[in-house]
């Protein structure tokens, strides 16, 4: 058993940043339908297999001719070539009513829209049955109002790079050339477990005592906002044989080793902290971070006999300090894994004063809205409606115990905690 750390929160991020950014190192590639790959990764550069667009087309609606025909002589009207359709070659002296989108005949090089056109509409079926001429001008350059093939990207050009997070635009660009599928990097799944005998599933009614396990939601779906898949067993028993038992099923159950094991409860300095009781004995080493909320922690290669070993996280059960603790240790490091965009930092104005303990960075929540900050509830660390209705967290280091209304600060963005 490791002697217990006491780290700095820089100390204790550099741990964490080198055990996780291990753990996240070879995550493996899926293969997904377009429709789930939004955030997700690219793993591989995605080339054009097609050029885009696939063929020289019409950006107007108008008519399709050759510059060498445009004039004052009139041009006999042809066939309407209609987006979707395949065009017939155009003859010299000539036009073709053409729809944006559709292709350019071969022999024509030029788009007049119709607006420019004499007369400025297209024929009925009977007049073009029955002969029909246009007058198409002067005015336009060889080549006007026509997207030529390849000229939003050439065929075999890279259209993503590998490391892409895919937004709507960057899909929108898969779908346009014609790609269903992508390879991008798997998630990492991660096992996450609560401890505490007092806790009971929401929607549970609860006896003397309980209170609902807020963790377990919390948790989950801030990993899964990070880009993790979650595995969730709920509430672990208190007691170091049965805890053992369940960890011990609950890791051998996955077909893989999970890159990362997250808990939360059990690890300060009560009668009943199984976390530290037992896992303390097989790998992970407990601790306390000079941070509010927070403090406790616990992290380290667990290696429970007859599981393979895993990177394991133990955070405090306090709601704030482990949401705070994700924030803190491991959030940045699955953002610079996945290729999420980092917690923004702003420069706010303080509404009011703030004390801050010595000896330790306190980590309080807030609101920030046009340029101030203004704190939420206070430094305690089971205030989960004030976190609630924060959006923001302010740092304020170990040395400064007081600060005045009015000072200018930085504030990290945390929005809804997504
Ligand atoms: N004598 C000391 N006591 C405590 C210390 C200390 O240094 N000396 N540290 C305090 C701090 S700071 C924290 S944070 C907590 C951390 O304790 P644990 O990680 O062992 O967590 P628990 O004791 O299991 O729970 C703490 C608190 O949080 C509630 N909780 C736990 N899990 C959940 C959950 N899933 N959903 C909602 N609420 C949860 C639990 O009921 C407790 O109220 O220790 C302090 N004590
Ligand atoms: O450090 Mo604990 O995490 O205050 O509440």
């Amino acid at each position: 058993m490791e002697a217990p750390f006491r780290r700095s929160v820089p100390e204790h991020r550099e741990a964490i940043e080198e055990m996780l950014g291990v753990a996240l190192r070879d995550l493996g590639v899926e293969t997904i339908d377009l429709d789930g790959a939004l955030r997700r990764r690219l793993a591989q550069d995605l080339v054009a297999p097609r050029a885009l667009p696939p063929w020289d087309n019409s950006q107007m609606d108008g008519y399709a001719v050759h510059a060498d025909d445009l004039g004052v002589i009139p041009l006999s009207v042809v066939e309407t070539i209609a987006a979707g359709q395949a065009a017939h070659a155009l003859e010299r002296g000539t036009a073709a009513p053409i729809m944006t989108g559709a292709p350019m005949p071969a022999g024509a090089n030029t788009v007049i829209p119709i607006e420019a056109a004499v007369p400025d509409r297209f024929p009925l079926e009977s007049e073009l049955a029955q002969g029909f001429t246009v007058v198409l001008g002067t005015g336009a350059a060889e080549g006007s109002y026509v997207r030529t093939r390849g000229s939003d990207i050439d065929e075999g050009a890279v259209a993503l790079e590998a490391g892409t997070v895919m937004g709507p635009t960057a899909l929108g660009i898969v779908a346009g050339l014609g790609i269903a599928q992508v390879q991008v990097i798997a998630k990492p799944r991660v096992l996450l477990l609560s401890t505490g005998d007092e806790l009971v599933a929401p929607g549970t009614e609860l006896a003397p005592g309980q209170i609902h396990d807020a963790n377990t939601t919390l948790l989950r779906t801030a990993l899964r906002a990070a880009g993790c898949q979650v595995d969730t067993v709920g509430v672990l028993d208190d007691s170091p044989a049965t805890f053992t038992t369940s960890m011990r099923e609950a890791l051998n159950a996955a077909e893989h080793p999970y890159p990362l094991v997250i808990s939360s409860g059990g690890i300060s300095k009560g009668a009943f902290d199984v976390v530290k009781e037992v896992l303390a004995n097989y790998g992970v080493a407990f601790g306390s971070v000079a941070m509010q909320p927070g403090g406790p922690q616990g992290a380290g290669m667990l290696s429970l006999p007859g599981c393979d070993p895993v990177t394991f996280m133990a955070l405090p059960g306090n709601p704030v300090s482990a949401f705070v603790s994700f924030e803190m240790f491991i959030r940045p490091v699955l953002a610079t894994a996945l290729g999420l965009p980092a917690r923004t930092v702003a420069i706010a104005t303080l509404t009011e004063d703030m004390e801050s303990m010595p000896g330790k960075m306190q980590v309080r929540r807030g609101t920030f809205t046009d340029g101030a900050f203004t704190p939420m509830g206070g430094a305690s660390s089971h205030l989960l409606a004030a976190l609630a209705a924060s959006n923001a967290f302010i740092l304020i280091d170990e040395n400064t115990t007081h600060l005045d209304s009015g000072t200018r600060v930085n504030v990290l963005i945390i929005g809804d905690g997504a």
